[in-house]
């Protein structure tokens, strides 16, 4: 190796950074085993679980994300502030750029996003991995009526809703969840681990 080579090697730095998009159908349990998973990496600044804009209320016990109305939905994907948009359930759901500011400097996010998002969100980062969170359709049917947040017709049309996944160049990985929701966020939180840095 030339003494320049060598010289462009170390000046390179290794950035370790990654998008993971945590995806499945309703009822998988991506909000809970990321839940989990975020529990376990509180005090490690290598993770941001990335939080979400959505026209829906925030929830005691549920999901926190940011609200808005539609309106100020769309303005804010006017104005250039949600790296990736998508609607499902009747709702519009966003990612805010800012969320995904610390990849290029070496922090892994995670977001939970539609199965039909994927492509987009691909194009958002170098490195991407895509985390299926799965489960039997009967337990998906089973948590969704324990989980109590939608209606019953609501339940009925997520889980006859059709999503393929669909990946380009993100690698895939799959978690199967069916055991308890300490077993799934510990797999996930593997998985996490995995992809970071040093600590
Ligand atoms: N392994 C598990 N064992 C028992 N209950 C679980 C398990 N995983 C998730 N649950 C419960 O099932 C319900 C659905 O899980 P969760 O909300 O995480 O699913 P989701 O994939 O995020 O669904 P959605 O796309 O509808 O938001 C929740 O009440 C959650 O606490
Ligand atoms: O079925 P697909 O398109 O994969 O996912 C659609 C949407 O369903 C879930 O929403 P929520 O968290 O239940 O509101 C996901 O987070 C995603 O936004």
């Amino acid at each position: 190796m030339t003494n320049s080579s060598a010289e462009a090697m170390i000046a390179t730095p290794v950035l370790t950074g990654a998008l993971v998009l945590v995806v499945g159908p309703s009822g998988a349990g991506k909000d809970a085993l990321m839940e989990g998973a975020r529990g376990a990496l509180a005090d490690d600044r290598r993770f941001r679980f990335a939080r979400r804009l959505i026209t829906r209320p925030a929830l005691a016990g549920a999901e926190d994300h940011d609200s808005c109305d539609e309106a100020g939905f769309v303005a804010a994907r006017a104005r250039g502030e949600l790296a990736l948009s998508w609607a499902a359930h009747g709702l519009h759901y966003g990612i805010p750029a800012r969320e995904l500011a610390g990849i290029a400097g070496g922090e892994v996010v995670i977001a939970n996003i539609s199965r039909g998002a994927i492509g987009a969100a691909e194009a958002l980062a170098e490195r991407v991995v895509v985390v299926e969170i799965t489960a039997p359709a009967a337990i998906l049917a089973k948590r969704l009526a324990a989980r109590g947040r939608e209606s019953e017709a609501d339940i009925a049309k997520r889980l006859s809703r059709e999503a393929r996944l669909v990946t380009e160049r993100a690698a895939l990985r799959r978690i199967v969840n069916d055991r308890s929701i300490a077993e799934g966020a510990s797999e996930l939180l593997g998985l996490l681990r995995a992809l970071a840095g040093p600590a």
